[in-house]
């Protein structure tokens, strides 16, 4: 579903990543770890098109494979590639609802003057909207708040609300990055429950980064392991752990 091939980013003279491949099957979830620095997000960066790679080219097939690394964000996003962010960035002065709305509009088909207007056929997409957004939040657990605003959610639950707000977008392949960050146990244990439950409701592909390990080895399948911006490894989880570079770069000293 996407490749990564051969992707190199450069910042002036800084090689963030270096000549980096990665393949992520449909219906996988697939982890990318590494220390602090090792070009993890910048990974996501150029997969959604806020950077463009300095070399190498990223794909994504969705019915048919075409190469995204030359699209725009909003274009690449309406292919069915959507994201969430390490630090969370929700809308906190609006409702939880409203925050799961809007991501939805990217999925509309009128246009500004239908909704000007109020045009049937927008007044019809909206109400279908709006009953998807109940939908979504009832299936991450905030039906109950969805009246409150963004930013009276606990933690564990704004990111909650942050993926359903990218589940708004109808995506194929989700990006999550770290999804578990500032999370407890508790709250730790039932992010990966929720993670395994949206991906098979919605028919998911997931590729997160995440530096709490019972996560990446609890739920992904294949792990890429960076650092300083080359892959030292990729494998299963059982691999991965028992890998001397990835022990040395990364998991010994965690
Ligand atoms: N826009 C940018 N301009 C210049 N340098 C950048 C830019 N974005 C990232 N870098 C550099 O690229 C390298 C990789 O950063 P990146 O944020 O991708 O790492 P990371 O693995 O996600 O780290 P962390 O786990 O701390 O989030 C770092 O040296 C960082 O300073």
């Amino acid at each position: 579903m996407l490749k990564i091939s051969n992707v190199t980013m450069k910042f002036g003279g800084v090689v963030a990543v270096n000549n980096f491949t990665a393949n992520i099957n449909k219906g996988e979830i697939v982890g990318l770890i590494g220390p602090n620095g090792a070009g993890k997000t910048t990974v996501f960066n150029v997969v959604t098109g806020v950077y463009k790679p300095t070399e190498g080219q990223v794909l994504f097939n969705s019915g048919d494979e075409k190469v995204i690394s030359t699209l725009r964000p909003d274009e690449i996003a309406y292919l069915g590639v959507c994201r969430t962010f390490q630090n969370i960035r929700l809308f906190k002065e609006l409702s939880v609802l409203d925050n799961v709305f809007i991501g939805g509009h990217l999925r509309l088909k009128s246009n500004v003057f239908s909704s000007i207007l109020r045009l049937p056929s927008y007044n019809r997409e909206e109400k279908e909207m709006l009953e998807k957004s109940n939908y979504l939040l009832e299936k991450v657990g905030l039906y109950g708040e969805r009246n409150e605003k963004a930013f009276s959610l606990p933690y564990g639950k704004q990111r909650r609300l942050e993926i359903a707000r990218a589940l708004a977008t109808d995506p194929k392949l989700l990006l999550l990055d770290e999804p578990a960050a500032g999370m407890n146990p508790q709250e730790t244990g039932e992010l990966m429950e929720f993670i395994s439950v949206i991906k098979e409701e919605f028919d998911l592909t997931i590729f997160l980064i995440e530096h709490h390990m019972e996560v990446v080895m609890g739920i992904c399948e294949k792990i890429y392991v960076l650092d300083h911006g080359t892959l030292i490894a990729e494998g299963n989880p059982e691999e991965i752990q028992n890998d001397s570079k990835v022990i040395e770069a990364y998991l010994g000293v965690d």
